[in-house]
């Protein structure tokens, strides 16, 4: 499933909606419907204490309480006092269920936790306001330290205490093992050291009309469906020429091997024909490569009428990769900008056939801010370079965003054995073969990065932490073949 990615913002607009239709009831009742089957299905009968908020993140708890009542668990509920009409509404249903609710503190829950297998934390969710108060902060403790004595915690929609935006917990939160997000996920559960609080993040679906929440998201999340269906199926008398004629123009005296892996990434996603480009000698990792070495790759740009299907521009380039980077999105080809041509006074040259691919601390270069401003929020990151240097970026990480005009999405997959030196120099060869077969730069940028963090996952299970890029390269055939479901034979 297409998983859509909201800010509190959106949430609200939802939330102002559904109000508006009188459909907010329904809506936490579903949301809490679906946090109690979560719930039993993590306590296996065992009893499961429930902790309520004073806004909605504490009402759907309430409402989750009396599913798991009603279907005889042993439940246990403490609760804040709430001025939200809905959590006030919810927690009057339960005590009509016959279900005592104590007062929240840190103390009751150390207590209630103590033979509780299960914790639902509904404390706080995307209207929370950082720093925490005093008395939640304890509650939190708490929280943690039943964890600590082998308690399960489920969060609602967000572990407590993380901002809904930001990759860096503003300070204690709680650790979930399980969160269940209603509608879709928030930026938090996905990037850095706050998506590791979260534990496995399970999307709570709502029945809405289909265009609200794409309507209010902030981002989407495509699944394996929506790439394969991105890529390109050949016809039985395709040949090396209606493949892609591809050029990578980098390396540079002690930097040749960022060139070769692009051509090798390029040769790998399909590319019909890949020629490296470089005023240095670059090794031949493949015979099928084709190399050309120019005393003066700048002049020789500037001067030649030969043109590829598509471009990778900057691989191991060195100083004047920029000259050379402006000279081909002169030619308004479908081009690839990676590494050394990532720079500062190309904004503004971008056109609509290209891609840009930083990771955050060529992103913070950029953009002129510090790499922990792009990692605690890529996708504010990579909209704002997107806006500043056109075309399509693509902000690499675990997970890589894509911004394009019409907004970000939010790649799936890959493997941490791919941090290593090489992989970027992949990836850029391989977005540039997708786009030497004619997809557009957005549709390139987001079939290239799934397809190579698809290789990347089949080349973790035999090379875990160890795997280098050419291994991922080697993967890139069966990686197409997994997203496809096999196909790309002629047809
Ligand atoms: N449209 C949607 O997506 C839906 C959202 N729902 C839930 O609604 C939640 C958002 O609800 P609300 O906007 O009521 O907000 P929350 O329930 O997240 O929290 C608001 C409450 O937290 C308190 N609070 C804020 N900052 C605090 C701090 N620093 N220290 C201590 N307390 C603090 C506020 O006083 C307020 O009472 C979502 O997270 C989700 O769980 C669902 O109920 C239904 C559908
Ligand atoms: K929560």
């Amino acid at each position: 499933m297409t998983e859509f990615v909201f800010r509190p913002a959106g949430v609200a607009a939802l939330d102002a909606r559904l109000e508006a239709a009188g459909l907010l009831d329904p809506a936490m009742e579903e949301v809490g419907r679906a946090v109690a089957e979560a719930a039993q299905g993590l306590a296996g009968g065992g009893p499961v204490l429930l902790l309520a908020g004073s806004g909605a993140n504490g009402g759907d708890a309430l409402v989750a309480a009396r599913y798991l009542a009603g279907w005889g668990a042993e439940v246990r509920v403490l609760a804040a006092p709430s001025r939200h009409a809905l959590t006030r509404l919810n927690r009057e249903r339960l005590a009509a269920f016959g279900v005592e609710v104590g007062e929240l503190t840190p103390g009751a829950v150390t207590r209630e936790a103590w033979g509780s297998v299960v914790l639902v934390d509904g404390l706080l969710g995307t209207g929370f306001q950082p720093p925490l108060r005093l008395e939640l902060a304890a509650v939190v403790e708490a929280v943690n330290a039943a964890r600590g004595a082998g308690t399960r915690v489920l969060a609602i929609d967000l572990p407590s205490g993380l901002d809904a935006t930001s990759a860096v917990p503003p300070g204690e939160s709680v650790r979930a093992d399980v969160t269940v997000a209603p509608v879709g996920l928030k930026p938090a559960l996905l990037f850095g050291e706050a998506a590791t609080r979260a534990g496995e993040v399970r999307v709570a679906a709502l029945a809405l009309p289909p265009d609200w929440a794409a309507g209010e998201a902030w981002a989407t999340r495509p699944d394996d469906a929506a790439v394969a269906a991105l890529l390109p199926v050949r016809r039985a008398d395709a040949h090396k020429g209606t493949a892609g004629d591809v050029w990578i123009v980098g390396g540079a005296p002690g930097m040749v091997g960022a060139a070769a892996l692009a051509g090798l990434g390029a040769l790998r996603a399909g590319a019909g024909r890949v020629t490296l480009h470089s005023g240095a000698e670059v090794p031949l990792v493949t015979p099928e490569l084709m190399v050309r070495r120019h005393g003066d790759p700048g002049g020789w740009l500037a001067g030649t009428g030969e043109r590829p299907d598509a471009v990778a521009v900057g691989m191991g380039l060195g100083p004047g990769a920029a000259g050379l980077a402006r000279t081909v999105l002169g030619w308004g080809l479908p081009t690839v900008l990676d590494a050394d041509a990532l720079q500062p006074e190309l904004a503004g040259a971008g056109h609509d056939r290209c891609v840009w691919t930083p990771h955050p601390g060529e992103a913070a270069r950029l953009l002129g801010v510090g790499t922990a401003e792009v990692t605690r929020d890529p996708l504010t990151a990579a909209r704002g370079l997107q806006e500043r240097f056109g075309g399509v970026v693509v902000l690499k990480g675990g997970p890589s965003v894509i911004a394009h005009p019409g907004g970000r999405w939010v790649s799936r997959g890959g493997h941490p054995g791919m941090a290593s030196a090489g992989m970027g120099d992949t990836l850029a060869g391989v977005i540039a073969a997708l786009l030497g077969q004619g997809l557009s730069a957005a549709d390139a940028a987001l079939a290239g990065v799934r397809l190579h963090a698809r290789a990347g996952e089949r080349a973790g299970i035999r090379h875990g932490y160890g795997l280098t890029a050419t291994d991922v390269s080697a993967q890139l055939g069966g990686a197409w073949l997994d997203l496809t479901g096999g196909a790309g034979r002629g047809c």
